[in-house]
């Protein structure tokens, strides 16, 4: 219970909308608690007057009396149905007020879980399921939802009704009170129990049935490998097999919800029988009246929804509880990468210093680099080269602050970057990662997705410079074509050179390409080398590759092995040195490996 305080802020937030629901939840009530009143006097009236009606002889007085009686009957009918609908009406204020409140609180929770998400870094991402993250800003919040809307409704109502009736009840007679609600505790408890059953059969389905998604969805993806390799009918079978456990489970929830009802509907007749049984006696001995045997017969049966609705109430808050709980653990979670106190924004010229830096991946203990040095002065092109695993996107990663080293320092224009706002750094180094992302959006916006105000004109430049521009004009509805699920699938060398022409269009000082070339043939990298070589002319840039660039004149080559530097200098120097780079130009000059451009 204690994690669900976590959302009084929300019911601080909503405390007007909230306290008009719970006036409403009274006003509601003090209505539908008048007609049992009504019934009793209708009732006690006919009781009193019947024998009279019987004793006027059929005169003229009988037709008065008749029309008399018949209207003070009808003026009873109108009041009972007009205080029906004012309860009826308080009680769709209450919904629109209680319900209407949870949505908000549903909305509000699910933007700050949002937020934060965005606030993590990627330590947190690599150590979470993608549908744990998912879950908690849906099942959850969803869940919590619960709480705070029905939940507390139900709850308020619970409470008034039952306060107001039992008192009324016992104002009555305290024995047949004591009787008639006996039974109502015990259809509490089934509630709760059958409650809990229910929801355990439920989760399990909903397992299975995300199960059954991650299948479907997974060979809807993969559809090109199952048919090459001759597997539908594997595919069938597995899918079959989870099918069916789904089937099995659901319909095990059917048959104890076909349980349920009949098992309330005893339990009412039950509690009916018995205020009949038991209030008969009453009305023998003279303690009550007829009318107040049909009064109770009446606050019966508006009890049985309050008690039914405390199992109700009690499993949802058990369940909002749990999920509140998940929620707050991970609102919890404070950033590693994060802005120091006296981090400041700065405009950065291009200078980067490496010192003595080391870093060891947290999660997996993984060492990616290690005792590290580096200096690229601005304006320099700098080449890291390596085999793969040697460490080399590490650097990149190291760069942009997506990770702290344990030791040593990264410095940007001899800052230390851990000073620099996180925002500040980010914006100006142009990134392009070595797993392309692209949005599911139109062309031009995936180009311009961290410059949203650059014009189509800034845009087909970038383009033009990463060498897609006639690629996308080729396209039926050329820059405003859609990428993804809705639109164009694009090959591996067209996305490559989208997430180029992002990372161009940002126009910054310092520049990261993290083995972005690989999916492009020779030609087309040629020319886009040839465009980046004018365009990088002022700027610092440093390149990731598997391929050495002759044509493209570093002003450093650096070759990394197990996260150190085990060559470096120009391109003459690193042949000179008959080392890796050497054995790697010479393979690629002789044709074994076809990744040499000139
Ligand atoms: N996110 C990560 N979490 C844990 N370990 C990682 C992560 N990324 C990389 N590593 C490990 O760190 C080491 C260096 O990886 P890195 O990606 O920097 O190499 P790379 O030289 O860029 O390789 P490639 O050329 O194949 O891209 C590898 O052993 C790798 O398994």
């Amino acid at each position: 219970m204690k994690h669900l305080a976590a959302l009084n802020k929300y019911f601080v937030k909503y405390k007007w909308r909230f306290l008009l629901g719970l006036i409403c939840t009274t006003v509601s009530i003090i209505f539908s608690v008048f007609q049992p009143i009504m019934v009793r006097q209708i009732f006690d009236l006919l009781a009193q007057n019947i024998d009279n009606y019987r004793l006027i002889s059929d005169t003229g007085i009988k037709g008065v009396f008749r029309s008399d009686f018949t209207k003070v009957l009808a003026f009873y009918g109108v009041t009972i149905l007009l205080f029906a609908l004012l309860s009826g009406f308080f009680l769709y204020l209450q919904r629109q007020s209680l319900i209407v409140m949870s949505r908000y609180i549903e909305y509000d929770l699910k933007n700050e879980i949002y937020q934060h998400y965005q606030v993590l870094d990627l330590n947190f991402f690599k150590m979470h399921r993608t549908g744990d993250l998912m879950s908690r800003i849906t099942e959850d919040v969803s869940r919590v939802r619960m709480y705070v809307g029905p939940a507390i409704m139900y709850a308020t109502r619970t409470v008034f009704m039952v306060v107001i009736v039992v008192y009324l009840m016992i104002d009555v007679n305290p024995l047949l009170t004591l009787y008639t609600l006996s039974p109502l505790p015990f259809l509490a408890l089934t509630i709760y129990y059958v409650n809990h059953i229910i929801h355990r059969k439920s989760e399990r389905i909903q397992a299975q049935l995300s199960n059954l998604t991650s299948i479907a969805q997974e060979s809807y993806s993969g559809i090109r490998v199952i048919k090459s390799y001759v597997q539908e009918e594997a595919s069938i079978r597995h899918f079959e097999q989870e099918s069916e456990s789904y089937k099995d489970s659901s319909v095990s929830l059917a048959k104890t919800d076909a349980l349920f009802q009949p098992a309330m509907a005893l339990m009412i007749g039950l509690s009916v029988v018995l205020t009949i049984f038991i209030g008969g006696i009453q009305v023998i001995h003279g303690n009550i009246t007829v009318g107040n045997l049909a009064e109770f017969v009446i606050y019966v049966n508006m009890l049985m929804f309050p008690f039914f609705s405390i199992g109700m109430v009690a499993s949802m808050i058990q369940r909002a509880a749990a999920s509140q709980q998940r929620i707050n653990e991970f609102l919890q979670i404070k950033p590693d990468i994060h802005n120091a106190p006296d981090a400041t924004a700065v405009t950065l010229k291009g200078q980067i210093d490496f010192k003595n830096v080391s870093f060891t991946y947290p999660h997996t203990g993984i060492q990616a680099i290690q005792g590290f040095n580096l200096t690229v002065k601005p304006g320099e092109k700098v080449a890291v080269i390596g085999r793969t695993g040697s460490g080399k996107s590490t650097l990149a990663q190291l760069l942009i602050r997506m990770y702290d080293p344990q030791e040593g320092t990264v410095l940007m224009d001899n800052t230390d970057i851990r000073h620099i706002k996180l925002e500040s750094l980010r914006s100006q180094i142009s990134y392009v990662p070595q797993d392309v992302f692209l949005f599911s959006d139109t062309v031009t916006n995936n180009i311009r997705f961290g410059t949203p105000e650059a014009n189509i004109e800034t845009v087909k430049t970038a383009a033009r410079q990463a060498s897609i521009e006639r690629d996308i004009e080729g396209f039926s509805e050329g820059f405003e074509t859609m990428i993804g699920e809705r639109g164009v699938t694009l090959s591996g060398g067209q996305k490559q050179r989208i997430s180029i022409a992002r990372g161009l269009i940002k126009n910054p000082n310092l520049l990261v390409f993290d083995d972005c070339l690989s999916a492009v043939d020779a030609r087309t990298e040629k020319e886009i080398i040839g465009n980046l070589y004018a365009y990088l002319r002022d700027k610092t840039a440093i390149i990731i590759t598997h391929r050495i660039f002759a044509l493209f004149d570093f002003d450093k080559i650096i070759v990394l092995d197990d996260g150190k530097i085990v060559e470096t200098g120009t391109h003459e120097d690193l042949l000179s040195l008959n080392g890796y780079y050497a054995d790697l130009y010479a393979r690629q000059q002789s044709g074994e490996e076809e990744n040499i451009i000139e």
